[in-house]
């Protein structure tokens, strides 16, 4: 290990610039069953695997500061426990325990909500997507606010929900619609009327991220707050009427409806209500909340009724853009990330991705925070706004280009990136289409890191969590794809549970580096690791380099 400043002055003068590649969704499939990469073809990945040094981390549950080692990783948790180098407490279990002790109920944001109905129209909006995913929301959570509203003496709830299919089985919504709406049911008595008045697939309205498609959150606007939209009795029918007019459409991608009655849509948003998004991950819910708390300034879209609400976020989802300014559970403080750090050592850094995870690279990793730290120079490509199994692959060579151009500029010392393929393209349930995103992957890689060795640099290369390492869902006791009645393999579009891969790429003369595998070894070690290779000290709260010095 690299333990003495003087060997660390001398990593810092024989390593030119480090590269960090982030491979969305890489996860590392232990018998291929399934897996789109072990039917990729992919020569530029297979070499590193079989010529350098590379060991697994883990990318998944506590290893990410998720509640239990049951909950696969996402975008947000990995990409903050790599830049953070270490691991904090995620939203996901910030608001477990904050519901289990009640302190949500006693916090001011909680408080102002239910005063506010009360003060108007006495009805609370609970806006969000409706599953167990645990990845931007939990469906528990939303029970637990629904039964304490009633308690608290709020006369009138209305649910809008988002329909998951990402995070959980494909078409699974009625899972999760049919037993809430039978709760709301029973829970309509003395006074009390819960119902779900509006919702939609989450990949077609209210859930864009990083300023993709706000056409997607104008939809969201005109269904959730104008009631505009086709008409059902109910969600359950909603969703079996969507079904049968769209076939094969899988439930993130379903169309908006609205809960209606005698033509009359249930729960418009109206002057006087109290509204709470209930996701907790930032990115996807960031742009509804603009389209909610900015003034007469806001010009995304024409908003055409902006009612007078009390709004609140589950979490604060910017802490730079202090963005939603109520927020019920205060998100994790991420103190000490690398790109902070760095930036103290005066390392110039750069950072890059195509629209669909280019807040991976600069907020999440960053912390949630949407400032730049000094010295970091980012470079967005603009992504497709298409289904992405139609152009699976994406803009990887875009992306390969932007890095190519910028270690031959000589400007940066660290430098990271982000290929969106192996997670986009996995979410589609598109195994053939899954396979070229990963080849498209591994063609811009060679040619990356061809300019890496230009440069006499080091590239490490890694994933944030699983996803197109199993395609399709595993029979829990053969390990084999579990088939739908007609014998196809059942389609799987969430993130999975694999480890993902650390490779270290370099070929400086003379130089010669491992990586340790250690049994606890997981994202929040990349941070330290880069460290050492920049020939720099970790960070002190940092976890510990995974670097080795071979004799
Ligand atoms: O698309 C997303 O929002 C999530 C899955 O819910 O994926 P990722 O964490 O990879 O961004
Ligand atoms: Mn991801
Ligand atoms: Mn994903």
């Amino acid at each position: 290990m690299l333990q003495t400043l003087q060997a660390l002055s001398e990593t810092r003068a024989a390593i030119g610039p480090v590269v960090l590649i982030v491979m969305d969704g890489y996860g590392l499939s232990k018998t291929g069953a399934g897996s789109a990469i072990a039917a990729a073809n992919k020569p530029t990945l297979d070499r590193l695997f079989a010529e350098y040094p590379h060991v697994q981390l883990r990318a998944h549950g506590r290893a990410v500061g998720m509640p239990s080692d049951d909950d696969m990783g996402n975008s947000e948790v990995g990409h903050n426990a790599l830049g953070a180098g270490q691991v904090y407490a995620q939203g996901a279990a910030l608001v477990a325990n904050s519901i289990a002790s009640g302190e949500l109920w006693q916090g001011q944001a909680w408080q102002e909500i239910v005063a506010f109905a009360k003060a108007g129209t006495g009805r609370i909006h609970f806006m969000g997507l409706l599953s167990d995913g645990n990845v931007h929301s939990h469906i528990d959570h939303l029970k637990a606010m629904v039964l304490r509203a009633k308690q608290e003496g709020i006369r009138s709830v209305r649910v809008h929900a988002l329909i998951d299919g990402r995070d959980v089985p494909e078409t699974s919504a009625l899972d999760y619609v049919l037993p809430f709406e039978a709760l709301l049911a029973e829970l309509s008595t003395d006074g009390f009327d819960a119902r779900i008045a509006s919702g939609g697939g989450r990949q077609t309205i209210t859930m864009d991220r990083y300023d993709a498609n706000w056409p997607m959150v104008e939809r969201g606007w005109k269904t959730h707050v104008l009631g505009q939209g086709q008409q059902f009795a109910s969600a359950a029918a909603a969703i079996e009427g969507l079904r049968a007019q769209h076939p094969g459409v899988i439930d993130q991608d379903l169309p908006e409806f609205v809960i209606a009655e005698n033509g009359r849509p249930v729960g418009t948003i109206e002057d006087g209500d109290a509204v709470v998004l209930f996701n907790f991950r930032g990115d996807r819910a960031l742009e509804i909340t603009r389209a909610f708390e900015e003034g007469a300034g806001f010009d995304k879209f024409e908003r055409r009724r902006c009612p007078k609400v009390a709004f609140a976020g589950m979490l604060q989802y910017d802490g730079d853009l202090k963005l939603p300014a109520r927020f019920l559970v205060a998100p994790p403080a991420i103190k000490n990330t690398s790109g902070e750090w760095f930036s103290k050592m005066g390392i110039s850094q750069f950072a890059c991705s195509e629209t669909q995870k280019f807040g991976h690279v600069t907020y999440f990793w960053n912390g949630n925070r949407s400032g730049k730290f000094e010295g970091e120079t980012y470079l967005e490509v603009p992504s497709d706004v298409v289904p992405f199994e139609q152009r699976p692959w994406m803009k990887a060579a875009e992306i390969a280009d932007a890095m190519i151009e910028a270690l031959q500029s000589g400007r940066h010392k660290l430098l990271r990136c982000n290929f969106a393929n192996g997670d986009m393209v996995g979410h589609t349930g598109n195994f053939r289409a899954a396979t070229m995103a990963v080849e498209a992957v591994d063609l811009a890689l060679g040619r990356l890191l061809k300019a890496v060795d230009a440069a006499g640099g080091v590239a490490l290369i890694t994933a944030d969590h699983g996803n197109a390492d199993e395609m399709f869902e595993l029979d829990k006791k053969t390990g084999q794809p579990a088939l739908n009645k007609d014998g196809s393999p059942k389609a799987k579009t969430a993130h999975t549970l694999n480890p993902v891969p650390l490779i270290l790429y370099q070929n400086i003369p003379g130089l010669k580096l491992g990586l340790k595998q250690t049994p606890e070894a997981g994202l929040s070690n990349v941070a330290a690791t880069t460290a050492h290779l920049l020939g720099y000290e970790k960070h002190p709260d940092w976890d510990e380099s995974l670097l080795t010095l071979k004799g």
